[in-house]
């Protein structure tokens, strides 16, 4: 393992412990998808083991935090039975001085707006690498659609001024399948000037299912840094 990738694995581990410490018994809890949060959910598993933490249920926002949260024990429940959930955490793939995010880099983008944006409270865990000047800077906008209709979408994509690219698998042949059996067309931008219109003019495509632009949905994101040598947990509050 490089120094580059322990950092970065340490800033992680931090940042998912930081948000897990802030869950209290009893809460439905949106658990969020990706590397970051995966350690979110490993530390409120070990403290539900230790006793310290008692009663939470668990919303997944993919078939990864599903499997997941059964391996580290924590009991799961589905939007059709509860009707709140306290507090969601989920990981990014940028994040921009207003708190806006783009997510989706493991094409779970539609269930986790759907999740964190019904909590009360989320909270966004992301190493210092993902804080950006603007968003589509680093990454790209993803786009998830129904299969049938991925063409005529690509080329709606392009007059916006988009450059589409259909997202491959990885040890796949073929297009990434999302967990509702649709595809992802992952959309570089010169420049999103205006994040909230953009979200809504790609989700005006027919046959666009949602895409990865969160705006205004979360007020707290905690960011895992190495600050002299040893790894810390900043808080960006929205004022
Ligand atoms: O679809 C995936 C999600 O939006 C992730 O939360 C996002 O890609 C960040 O993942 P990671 O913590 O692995 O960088």
């Amino acid at each position: 393992m490089t120094a580059e990738m322990d950092a970065s694995k340490l800033m992680k581990q931090q940042v998912g412990k930081a948000a897990a410490d802030r869950v209290q018994s009893s809460s439905i809890v949106g658990l969020g998808t990706g590397s970051t949060t995966a350690y979110a959910i490993q530390f409120l598993g070990d403290r539900l083991k230790s006793g310290e933490l008692k009663d939470i249920i668990g919303v997944p926002t993919s078939f990864q935090a599903e499997v997941l949260a059964r391996e580290y024990g924590i009991p799961l429940t589905t939007l059709d039975v509860i009707d709140r959930i306290d507090i969601a955490i989920d990981g990014a793939d940028e994040v921009d001085p207003q708190l806006n995010l783009i997510k989706g880099g493991g094409a779970a983008h539609t269930r986790e707006k759907v999740v964190d944006t019904l909590a009360a409270e989320f909270i966004v865990v992301v190493d210092s690498s993902k804080l950006v000047d603007k968003l589509g800077s680093t990454f790209k906008v993803p786009v998830e659609v129904i299969p049938m209709a991925y063409a005529p979408v690509m080329r709606a994509i392009e007059k916006l001024g988009g450059k589409p690219e259909l997202r491959m698998g990885v040890k796949k042949a073929g297009p990434v399948v999302t967990d509702q059996g649709n595809m992802v067309i992952d959309v570089k931008f010169d420049s999103i000037d205006n994040p909230a219109e953009l979200e809504k003019t790609l989700n005006n495509i027919p046959g666009v299912l949602e895409n990865g632009l969160f705006v205004n949905t979360t007020n707290l994101v905690l960011v895992g840094e190495i600050k002299d040598g040893q790894p810390s947990v900043r808080e960006i509050v929205k004022g």
